[in-house]
């Protein structure tokens, strides 16, 4: 795995990826070569941590109302979580990609949510069943269609919303110049640039990115942004559920942080969740949100005493890998004390790698982290959860995302 991941040559992704590519055309994810090395470039200043803390405020608001519109089901009675966090994750995204707000938790019928969930289904299909490979079977079987619908409003949308910012950005700007005082026309209260803000200043800087390059880039985000921190979060409620006592450490930790406060998280007070980031990683171990990576070696690699062949494709299984006994003994336990830093067994540098390593790794983990720790922290300083699928028969479906095959019921009390 390290041969591979921290090479600067093998970086291109496999064929795998290719029906993603539609959706997302060549953006981060899926290019290659220099695309990949100037998208990679010009997009990394995009994660700063600066850029990051602006986005507390949206990770906090849609935390909120997740943890508002599951008071209904806080009765102790079984119910399938899963849904609503996806629905969470996605309103997150759209508004930190692309400064909209749709509302997907209250709204979960409209068009553009249907059309994300429906074309990750159809991709997913289509990627384990081969006779669905060639663009006439997949047409034949009936898929072509409902899958070209989805692209157009997905595409629709995002072109939509990259032409209003555009107008915005340029009349904003035209303002500037000639030097009246500067209104508020980004989302909320006082000026927060979503990703899209910030690729068309890139743009107008020289990047020169036409509307089609943003697209892709709006586009990855919304893919990659979602549905893997949306599993993620998903498996630390589904393992602390199963695990009282390190929940009841997490309410303790979050009880020493907030008090009775209602009030919304800071960077601060995520520094201090250190108990919950134990978890957090533990969960991504044990089930890390892309279960599976494809690289295709462009260059004869050097095993040990192996040669691996120009054109091969690698598959690099994270979730076998996070399972190695050596590096984790027993390694089918939740054990969050794994990630303190008190614990005494060190591991090799790949061994844990569930957003990837090298130079190709992902490019939202810090994102992510806070992302994951805002909506958890206020998931549990208002919740106690029980999970009621046993490890043993726990289902999984291990796509482009490792997600609960059906889905994840659980039983919800209020703290308060
Ligand atoms: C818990 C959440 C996440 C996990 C576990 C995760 C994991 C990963 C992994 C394993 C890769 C490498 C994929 C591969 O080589 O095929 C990756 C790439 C990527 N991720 Fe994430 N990701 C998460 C969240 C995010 C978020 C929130 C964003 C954006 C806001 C994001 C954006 C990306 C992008 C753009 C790439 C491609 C990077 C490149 O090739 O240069 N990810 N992620």
């Amino acid at each position: 795995v390290e041969v591979i991941l921290s090479s600067s040559k093998h970086i291109d992704k496999s064929s795998d990826y290719r029906f993603i590519e539609p959706w997302l055309g060549t953006g981060l994810l899926t290019s290659k070569g220099k695309k990949w090395q100037s998208r990679r470039k010009m997009l990394t200043p995009a994660f700063h941590f600066k850029i990051l803390e602006d986005f507390i405020e949206v990770f906090n608001l849609h935390s909120s109302k997740f943890v508002t519109n599951l008071k209904p089901n806080a009765n102790g009675e079984l119910f399938n979580i899963f849904p609503s966090i996806t629905l969470c994750t996605l309103d997150i995204i759209l508004e930190t990609a692309m400064g909209t707000r749709i509302n997907a938790q209250d709204k979960p019928d409209s068009d553009y949510v249907k059309a994300v969930y429906k074309i990750g289904e159809i991709i997913q299909v289509r990627q384990c069943r081969p006779w669905l490979h060639p663009n006439i079977l997949f047409k034949l079987f009936g898929y072509a269609k409902e899958h070209d619908e989805c692209l157009r409003i997905l595409h629709g949308f995002s072109y939509d919303t990259i032409r209003q910012r555009r107008h915005e950005y340029e009349m904003k700007k035209q303002k500037e110049e000639s030097n009246e005082k500067e209104e508020d026309i980004f989302v909320g209260k006082r000026k927060r640039l979503a990703f899209l803000d910030l690729l068309l200043e890139y743009s107008e800087e020289g990047s020169n990115l036409t509307d089609e390059d943003i697209r892709e880039e709006v586009d990855t985000f919304m893919f990659e942004g979602h549905d893997t921190t949306a599993a993620a979060i998903n498996w630390t409620i589904y393992l602390l559920g199963s695990h009282p006592k390190f929940q009841e450490k997490v309410h303790e930790e979050l009880d020493s942080i907030f008090g009775d406060s209602d009030r919304p998280a800071t960077s601060g007070d995520l520094r201090d969740m250190k108990y919950l980031e134990c978890c957090i990683k533990e969960s991504l171990r044990l089930f890390p949100s892309v279960p599976i990576m494809a690289r295709e070696i462009t260059e004869d690699a050097h095993i040990d005493n192996y040669t691996i062949p120009k054109g091969t494709t690698a598959l690099i299984t994270t979730y076998r890998l996070h399972r190695d006994e050596k590096q984790f003994p027993d390694p089918e336990e939740f054990i969050p004390d794994r990630f303190s830093p008190d614990y005494p067994i060190k591991r090799h540098p790949y061994a844990y790698i569930p957003f990837s390593a090298g130079p190709r790794n992902c490019i939202g983990q810090k994102f992510a982290v806070m992302e994951e720790k805002i909506v958890l922290s206020s998931f549990f300083r208002n919740y106690r959860v029980e999970s009621t699928v046993k490890r043993e028969d726990l289902l999984l479906r291990g796509e482009l995302i490792l997600r609960p095959e059906d889905g994840n019921f659980v039983k919800l009390f209020p703290r308060k």
